[in-house]
């Protein structure tokens, strides 16, 4: 088991005291090591050791009393620092497959494994923390807080990861990250304004901004680029690009936009629940 997965899962048995009550702890922003970036050449890392993947995966809907099968043996890996892009018709099961290796959602029968180890089976405390502390999400209608500004936004995640003791502590430091996330994706200038006021791109990128804020080593993206014309598009794409080849990181999107997917290292696609090319 790799170190990091092994505290996590350690952190969750003992992140509750025996009242139930949520014990402070140190925060995964100082905590997990980046992997070493990807070499200069450029050269897509399609070997190696598996970071996230899944054996024999299967899920269906219930609708009523019908059973309706959406993944039916779906198996495959990601590497470290890789980019593989999930095509398909819509309704061929995208979202369902990103969800159970997001751990969002449970699989009927197969398994989900991160650095090896089984990750779907793991109770839902565990799952959440495994979330919180090694993957970041994003979605195509962005699901940012309208209350609240982009900065704040992106901060978002320090204050529901840390106790409120443990995020006043480390308070300056959160800050910090979150405006240079803001930076990093373009948008400094636009850190005070509420989420009504800025564009498809400029919220998707705040999204963005707010799935690094915990330094996640895995990122998973659905439609990223759905909402967006081609050219705001291009520019979240950009981003997400630059993340993989500067930062090492890993990254997952689902897309039915053969363009969009093109600017991966690999495209798996799916077809009636399976992995067909
Ligand atoms: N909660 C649910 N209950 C019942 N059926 C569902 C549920 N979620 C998804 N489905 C069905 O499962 C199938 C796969 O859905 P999914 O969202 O994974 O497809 P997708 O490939 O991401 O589609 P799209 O590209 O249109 O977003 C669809 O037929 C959908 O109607």
């Amino acid at each position: 088991m790799s170190s990091s997965l092994a505290k996590t899962l350690a952190e969750s048995a003992r992140s509750f005291d025996s009242t139930g009550s949520e014990v402070d702890y140190e925060p995964a922003a100082l905590r997990i090591a980046r992997p070493s970036a990807k070499p200069a050449s450029g050269v897509p890392v399609l070997a190696g050791p598996a970071r996230l993947g899944c054996r024999e995966l299967f899920k269906s809907y219930q609708k009523g009393s019908v059973g309706i099968p959406v993944l039916q043996g779906v198996h495959f890996d990601v590497s470290d620092g890789e980019f593989v892009a999930i095509i398909g018709a819509s309704g061929s099961g995208k979202s369902t497959l990103l969800h159970l290796l997001g751990t969002l959602d449970k699989p009927d029968a197969g398994e989900v494994l991160f650095d090896g180890n089984r990750i779907d089976n793991l109770p839902a405390t565990s799952r959440d923390l495994l979330r919180n502390r090694h993957f970041g999400m994003i979605f195509q209608a962005y699901h940012l807080l309208p209350e609240l500004t982009a900065f704040e936004n992106v901060l978002a995640p320090a204050y529901i990861y840390e106790s409120t003791l443990g995020y006043w502590a480390k308070r300056k430091q959160y800050r910090q990250r979150a405006m240079e996330l803001l930076e990093l994706v373009g948008l400094a200038d636009r850190a005070k304004h509420k989420p009504s006021e800025l564009s498809g791109g400029e919220m998707q990128r705040t999204a963005i901004a707010r799935a690094l804020m915990l330094k996640p080593e895995v990122l998973l993206a659905d439609e990223p680029t759905g909402n967006l014309d081609r050219s705001t598009g291009d520019q979240v794409m950009k981003t997400l690009c630059e993340l993989n080849e500067k930062q090492n990181l890993t990254i997952i999107m689902v897309t039915h936009d053969p363009l969009i997917a093109g600017q991966a290292d690999r495209t798996v696609q799916i077809a009636e629940g399976r992995i067909v090319g």
